[in-house]
């Protein structure tokens, strides 16, 4: 378990320890590694085995797992800080633009990345936080400059000396643009978090990332005094579907003739709106009042 400010996360056995060195089972027997970063922003790890301390060169993070599939590396999930901004914005862009190619890539990167920085601003009382998963990182958060009480766009103004490789983001704000307002005066609905950009990069898909960003934001929703999250998935996501159903969301039927706000997609996209009571999972009822 890691603590945190807001209490305990998971995190899988450890497999790699705060220098960089870990282990994994061969059918030889219990074979050594070591990560060792190389450049900041691209991240490349060497990988040299022991006892035969023979390196089998330089690869990414990504291609660790591909090259020793049976090895999950340890996973913590936290808040983004700056110096994740790239990698969030990557992750984005590989995830839901996966078509792309150079240079347009780069550009819907940058775009993204400015957007995530520059353009986020949050109502006052409202909170807007960018969750990653990272691999590879220390456990141990002390050594980092900086605060998490400042914050540019849903970034914690902290940098920290060990920062590990984002596979996975999610963003979670009590923004609630897209939640039907309340009232003649159409008030912003209060107490419902609103989950989006939930993205996992492909090589490190189906070993529980997302469900991991989907716990702690439900923590975050808890400790913002949330009673509920809401998301909106397209209809045609039956992977995601699933992975929401799974972690106990339910479709809340749209009544006939509301128009309730939607993300701004392509029009042909279709989307179930989903909802969490934070402190009741199987509530179906209560839910499906609750609007
Ligand atoms: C609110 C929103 O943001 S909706 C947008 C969702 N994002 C996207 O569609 C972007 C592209 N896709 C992705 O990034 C990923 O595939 C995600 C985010 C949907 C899932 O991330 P992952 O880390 O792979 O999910 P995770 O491993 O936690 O899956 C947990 C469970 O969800 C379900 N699940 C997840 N992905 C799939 C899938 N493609 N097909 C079927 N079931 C799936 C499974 O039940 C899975 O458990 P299992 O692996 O034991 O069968």
């Amino acid at each position: 378990m890691l603590s945190t400010p807001l209490g305990t996360t998971e995190v899988s056995p450890a497999l790699i320890n705060h220098n960089g060195y870990g282990r994994f089972l061969s059918s030889s027997g219990v074979s050594h590694f070591s990560l060792h970063h190389r450049r900041r922003h691209s991240p490349r790890f060497s990988i040299s085995h022991t006892p035969s301390s023979k390196s089998v060169g330089a690869c990414n993070a990504s291609q660790i797992v591909d090259i020793f599939p049976a090895v999950s590396p340890e996973i913590v999930v936290r808040e983004a800080r700056l110096e994740d901004c790239w990698e969030v914005a990557e992750t984005h862009c590989s995830s839901f633009f996966p078509g792309y190619s150079f240079p347009l890539d780069v550009v819907l990167r940058v775009d993204r990345l400015m957007a995530m920085v520059m353009g986020f601003s949050v109502p006052s009382g409202c909170q807007r936080t960018c969750l990653v998963a990272v691999i590879g990182s220390s456990v141990d958060e002390t050594i980092c400059i900086g605060s998490e009480d400042f914050k540019i766009g849903a970034f914690d103004a902290k940098i920290s000396l060990n920062k590990g490789y984002v596979a996975g983001i999610l963003t979670v704000d009590t923004v609630a643009d897209y939640l039907p307002r309340k009232g003649p005066l159409r008030q912003r609905r209060t107490g419902i978090a609103y989950i989006s950009n939930v993205a996992v990069r492909e090589s490190f898909r189906r070993k529980g990332i997302a469900k991991r960003l989907i716990w702690k934001a439900e923590a975050l929703a808890k400790n913002w005094g949330c009673r509920a999250i809401g998301l909106h998935c397209d209809l045609n996501n039956f992977g995601a579907t699933k992975l929401y159903k799974d972690q106990g969301f339910r479709c809340i039927k749209i009544p006939d003739g509301a128009k309730w706000p939607q993300p701004k997609t392509s029009p042909d996209t279709r989307f179930n709106f989903m909802m969490k009571l934070v402190n009741n999972n199987n509530n179906t009822q209560a839910l499906e009042q609750f609007m």
